[in-house]
């Protein structure tokens, strides 16, 4: 059966999602629109993390970094056996915080999770993921499929995954990578049983209007990221097994349909959580589903901005109707074989001669002041807009 569409900017009168010849879809302008337009409002991210590291110095509602305000770390706390202890920059973003009770969950979760991985670690009980190594260079959709049916089986033999003995292994990169995915299952289950949560999705302060309806049609990136890192898939394989060794009674039964299909959208989708405007660190990630379908230009039109958990997108210049609205996924000033490196690697296309001629023409004082900064920062597992 075929997934309905959801069209998260219908009744938008300022822009329209529509299909290009180039880069699948995007969006574009119905109008004329004046600069500094504010014309999309992410509300929440429906899946994200904070790096272990950054736990106790950012804030777990609006994350606000406690350097930003000369402190090592916040003082407001939320604990609770079993749980991971949590950390806010303020009572009001504590209780805001209470008040949404998957984050709550997600904390009880990532206190299972941390103690599953301490087990597997004491027992060193490290599973050998499917064989992909050997075929990784041309590795087919159907090999894709092949290792995941394995893995399917795998985690449904109950007799495997009943000790930590038979669980994978997760590096902290991975484990921060299952931590995203849990707290996407975390999403889903709250909205399958209304009566766990406060949640509301008309008010600014929860769920995005993202729906796992929506966060489905998302661009499935599985395949090209997979050809762009081979050693991605035994990974997400070892992901996959640990969590339906690790999460709650309650949640495992999403693992087989969740996982996957969070992780093939992860890469090419989701933003960096920054510092800030112009700031140097990346605390974590996360995917706000409807913020995930502006394209990427050299010489963007529209600017990001973070306000708390919100992402905003606003017009840098007057944008004609019909024209594209394009954000820039890489750092404009970095030097131009950096960027086309950038955008094949971590976003999977090459044609970005439109942009990039544009950008060639214009020089990088077009897009100057407008304060549009998204870097892109290397590691092993991650990068982030
Ligand atoms: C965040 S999504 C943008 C929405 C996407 N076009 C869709 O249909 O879901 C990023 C993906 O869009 C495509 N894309 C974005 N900008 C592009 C460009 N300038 N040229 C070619 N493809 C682009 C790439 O496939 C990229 O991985």
């Amino acid at each position: 059966m075929s997934t309905p569409i959801v069209n998260s900017f219908l009744g938008n009168p300022l822009i329209d999602l529509r299909s290009t010849a180039y880069g699948g879809r995007s969006l574009f302008a119905r109008c004329s629109i004046s600069p500094n337009t504010l014309i999309h409002t992410s509300y929440a991210p429906y899946a994200h993390v904070v790096y272990n590291d950054f736990r106790k110095e950012i804030c777990a509602q609006c994350f606000a970094y406690a350097f930003t305000s000369n402190l090592r770390e916040w003082s407001t706390k939320w604990s609770k056996d079993g749980a991971a202890t949590v950390f806010f920059c303020s009572e009001e973003c504590r209780k805001a915080w209470k008040q949404d009770v998957v984050g709550e969950i997600i904390a009880e979760v990532n206190g299972a999770l941390r103690k599953a991985a301490r087990a597997v670690k004491k027992s060193k009980g490290k599973v050998l993921s499917p064989g992909v190594g050997a075929m990784a260079e041309a590795i087919t959709q159907k090999d894709i499929d092949k290792a995941w049916a394995e893995a399917d089986a795998f985690v449904c033999s109950k007799s495997t995954l009943a000790t930590s003995h038979a669980a994978p292994f997760l590096e902290d990169m991975e484990l921060e990578i299952a931590r995203f995915v849990a707290s996407a299952i975390v999403h889903r289950y709250v909205t399958d049983h209304p009566g766990a949560s406060a949640i509301t999705t008309d008010s600014g302060s929860r769920l995005d209007q993202a729906s796992w309806m929506s966060f489905l049609q998302l661009q499935d990136n599985e395949l090209p990221n997979v050809h762009s890192r081979p050693y991605i898939l035994p990974i997400h394989l070892r992901i996959y097994k640990f969590l339906s060794f690790a999460l709650p009674a309650h949640l495992r039964p999403y693992a087989p349909t969740t996982v996957r299909v969070v992780l093939a959208r992860d890469s090419g989708n989701s933003f960096g959580i920054w510092e800030g405007e112009g700031g140097e660190e990346m605390f974590g990630w996360g995917m706000w589903a409807s913020a995930s379908y502006f394209n990427h230009n050299c010489a963007p039109n529209v600017r990001k901005t973070r306000q708390g958990r919100t992402l905003q997108f606003t017009t840098s210049r007057v944008v004609e109707e019909g024209e594209e609205l394009c954000i820039s996924y890489v750092d404009v000033d970095q030097p131009r074989n950096e960027r086309v490196t950038a955008l094949e690697e971590r976003w999977f296309f090459t044609s970005c001669s439109i942009a990039l001629s544009q950008w060639i023409q214009s020089g990088p004082r077009l897009l100057g002041s407008d304060g549009n900064r998204s870097r892109i920062r290397s590691h092993s597992l991650k990068a982030g807009r």
